[in-house]
């Protein structure tokens, strides 16, 4: 092992901040704790392992402690650059998401092989008021994968205890430090409020990622082509074990059609919907948000769902009959609002409310068909499915307390 001279870093080595074991590898071997890295520990050459760069670092303005700093990895499993702006607790907690994916592994925990369709079934093109577009260049089958990327970006979304201007200049250093190709792609995609433009490219096209189980935004290349609709015919997937995003398609879809995801929970109202949109930069104009009718049936349904939903946590309706009721009412709105990506989050609601009442069959039942949906739908690792599969480890545990 390298020494490590910062004060603080040799606490938290002891304490090994991340999984020994790393989840991309089962092999015994591999266990070591890492070491925490930052502009202080990075001053021998090559010491900044296994970062590209030395990590470039800035202090909170009234606890010195505190850093934020800019890691860089120049070539992410072969496919492009990373620059993750974050603490050197969550980097080096975080790191083995660099690791390669030993690809028996990746089945195993996935259960099935992992395949993106190959030539791309889609092209990048201009469309007429929304600026690029992903059209479909052949007819696509639901569960296709489409695309499956690493961020290039990575953001930590609490950075209030920084100045403002110092977190700007980490990402302008996360922004040059990337691979040419990468960066030039990365400074070509669309930019929507001004300001300084990697802050506004990332703002307008970021998704929500956990690093370390922290919440962070991340820039993926390609997938922030696509544009918004209200009920999309691709949805996305997250794997915080490796960092990427696959957006899968939702249903079939003919050729010539544009590939499109929400920005928004799916499950939204049409006011909320339109103004998290409209923060966005641009108006919504789906039939579910400019169709007054459509838009009033829809919302009627969803706080129907709401309603049911609420219902199912009332000691009046705490009985078999009233429960299968609202089940079979549940999911017949869920389908016809085309929110079935979310139905593992409600048949884990289901199966809390079973385990509530002490039927623990149901309540498993109902928690492997979380389990199910949330893997295919959120993702076999997401922070989603890793609860429900809590829930199922805990079932018959707490049973016998
Ligand atoms: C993540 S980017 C999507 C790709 C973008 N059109 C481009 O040219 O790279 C988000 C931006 O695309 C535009 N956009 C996305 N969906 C739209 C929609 N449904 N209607 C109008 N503009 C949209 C907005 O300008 C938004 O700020």
């Amino acid at each position: 092992y390298q020494t490590n001279p910062h004060p603080h870093s040799h606490i938290l080595y002891e304490q090994c901040l991340s999984s020994a074991l790393g989840p991309l590898s089962p092999r015994i071997e591999d266990m070591s704790c890492p070491l925490l890295i930052d502009d202080e520990t990075s001053y021998e050459r090559r010491s900044w392992y296994p970062w590209t760069f030395p990590p470039v670092c800035v202090k909170a303005e009234n606890d010195t402690r505190s850093k934020l700093c800019t890691f860089t990895y120049a070539n992410l499993r072969g496919e492009a650059g990373i620059s993750i702006i974050t603490t050197p607790e969550i980097a080096s907690a975080g790191r083995n998401v660099l690791e390669d994916i030993d690809p028996r592994w990746a089945v195993w925990e996935r259960n099935h092989v992992h395949t993106v369709s190959t030539p791309p079934p889609y092209e990048i093109k201009d469309i007429g008021g929304k600026g690029l577009g992903v059209i479909a260049n052949r007819y696509i089958q639901q569960g296709e994968i489409i695309m499956s990327r690493f961020p290039v970006i990575l953001r930590m979304i609490d950075i209030e205890p920084w100045k403002y201007r110092d977190v700007l200049q980490l990402l302008h250093r996360a922004g040059i430090q990337l691979p040419t190709k990468d960066k030039a792609a990365m400074l070509a995609l669309a930019h929507s409020k001004g300001g300084y433009i990697v802050d506004d490219i990332m703002n307008t096209n970021s998704f929500g990622v956990l690093l370390d189980d922290v919440d962070h935004q991340g820039l993926y290349l390609d997938v922030s082509r696509i544009n918004h609709a209200c009920k999309p015919n691709l949805f996305n997937r997250f794997s915080s074990t490796t960092l990427a995003m696959e957006v899968v398609a939702y249903h079939n879809i003919d050729k010539g059609e544009e590939l499109t995801i929400s920005y928004t929970p799916l499950n939204l109202l049409s006011e909320q919907r339109q103004s998290l949109i409209q923060d966005w930069g641009f108006n919504c104009t789906c039939s579910l948000c400019a169709s007054r009718e459509e838009s009033q049936i829809s919302d009627r349904r969803r706080t129907n769902m709401q309603r049911l939903l609420e219902e199912l946590d009332e000691p009046r309706y705490q009985n078999h009959g009233a429960i299968n009721e609202r089940i079979d009412k549940i999911i017949e709105l869920c389908n016809k609002e085309g929110l079935r990506a979310q139905i593992g989050d409600f048949y884990a609601i289901i199966a809390d409310v079973f385990q509530n009442l002490g039927d623990l069959k149901s309540a498993e039942n109902y928690g492997r068909m979380a389990v199910k949906e949330l893997r295919y739908y959120a993702g076999y690792d997401h922070e989603r499915t890793r609860n429900a599969l809590t829930f199922l480890d805990n079932l018959y545990r707490g049973s016998q307390l």
